[in-house]
C-alpha cells in the first residue's frame, strides 16, 4: 500500500531530508563568464583556529572538480560555507555572477540550485526506489502534493531518466532498504538530481563501496558533469585519478596546489602533506 506507507514516513522526511522541502525555484546562476562558483578569501575561525584561511577557488560551469587534502584541511568547512551552514568571518562566495551565497540560508542555497550529498546515504528505507525519487522531486512542497497529485508525463519521464542514469531502473519497485550500500548512494544522488541542481557537492561518495561500485560511480559522476557542475571531496586517490580533470588540494584551510592530476601527484608539497601519508 503505497500511500499509507509514504504517510508513515512523513515525520522522518523533514528530519532526514531538508532538501525535499526545497522552496519554489529562484534565480538561476549567471555563468556567462564560465564560472559557476566563486569562493574568495573565505576565512572561518573556531575559537581563534582558522579552519579556512583566506580560501580562494573557482569552479567552472560544467566542471567535475575533485577536492582532496589531509584530515582537518577544511574540506567540510568549505562545503558548509557554500551551502549556508557555516557563516564565514570574512570573504565572498557567489553562485554564478549574480547569486550571493552568503546572503542565503541553507534552504535558500538549495533553492538557488546547489545540491549537497553527505557521505552517509540517507534514503527512505521502507519505500521503493521510485517513491524515493517521487518524494525528492523538484517543486514538491511537502509530502501531500506528492501523494495526491498524479505524476505528469513529464515528471514520470524525469523519474525514468533518473533511474536509468543512476542504474536503478530494474530496482524501481524494490524497497530502498534492500539496496546495497553503493546503490543507496546512487539513489541519493538520483534524489538530488530530481531537483535539477546546477551544482552538486558530493562528500566521499565511494567510501565503503566495492571496486565495481567505485567504477560505476566514476562513470555516473563523469556523465553528470557537463550539463551540471560537480564538486567531489574524496580520499580514494584511485577514484580521483579516474574522474578528475582538475584537482584542488587543500591544506590548513588554503589551496596548496591545483591542476591536472598528473601535476598534482608529482608536486613535492602535495606528496609531503598528503600523498606521502
Ligand atoms: N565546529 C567546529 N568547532 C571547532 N573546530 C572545528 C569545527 N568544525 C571543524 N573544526 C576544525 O576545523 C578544521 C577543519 O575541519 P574540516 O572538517 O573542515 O576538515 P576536513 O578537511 O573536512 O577533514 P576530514 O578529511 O577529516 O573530513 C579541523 O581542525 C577541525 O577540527
Amino acid at each position: 500500500m503505497k500511500t499509507p506507507a509514504l504517510l508513515e514516513s512523513f515525520s522522518d522526511r523533514s528530519r532526514v531530508f531538508d532538501f525535499v522541502n526545497r522552496p519554489a525555484a529562484g534565480a538561476k546562476p549567471d555563468v556567462r563568464h564560465g564560472t559557476i562558483l566563486y569562493v574568495e578569501d573565505i576565512t572561518v575561525s573556531f575559537d581563534g583556529f582558522k579552519a579556512l584561511d583566506a580560501l580562494t577557488l573557482y569552479v567552472d560551469a560544467g566542471e567535475l572538480r575533485c577536492i582532496i587534502g589531509p584530515n582537518g584541511a577544511g574540506k567540510t568547512t568549505m562545503m558548509d560555507v557554500i551551502t549556508g551552514k557555516t557563516r564565514p568571518d570574512a570573504g565572498r562566495a557567489w553562485f554564478g555572477q549574480n547569486i550571493n551565497l552568503l546572503s542565503l540560508d541553507e534552504p535558500g542555497v538549495a533553492q538557488a540550485g546547489i545540491g549537497r550529498k553527505f557521505q552517509k546515504p540517507t534514503v527512505f528505507e521502507r519505500h521503493t526506489v521510485h517513491e524515493n525519487l517521487e518524494l525528492a522531486m523538484a517543486g514538491a512542497r511537502g509530502v501531500w502534493p506528492v501523494l495526491l497529485a498524479r505524476l505528469s508525463g513529464e515528471q514520470a519521464a524525469h523519474i525514468d531518466e533518473t533511474l536509468e542514469l543512476v542504474g536503478l531502473a530494474e530496482r524501481r519497485h524494490d524497497a530502498a532498504g534492500s539496496l546495497s550500500h553503493g546503490q543507496k548512494q546512487w539513489l541519493e544522488i538520483g534524489m538530488l538530481l530530481m531537483q535539477e541542481p546546477e551544482l552538486l557537492l558530493i562528500d566521499e561518495p565511494v567510501a565503503g563501496m566495492t571496486p565495481q561500485e567505485v567504477e560505476r560511480t566514476a562513470d555516473l559522476l563523469t556523465r553528470l558533469a557537463g550539463k551540471r557542475s560537480v564538486v567531489v571531496v574524496e580520499h580514494d586517490m584511485e577514484f580521483v585519478r579516474s574522474i578528475a580533470r582538475t584537482v584542488t588540494v587543500l591544506h590548513e584551510g588554503r589551496v596548496l596546489a591545483e591542476g591536472p592530476m598528473d601535476t598534482i601527484q608529482n608536486d613535492p608539497r602535495v606528496v609531503e602533506v598528503y600523498l606521502g601519508e
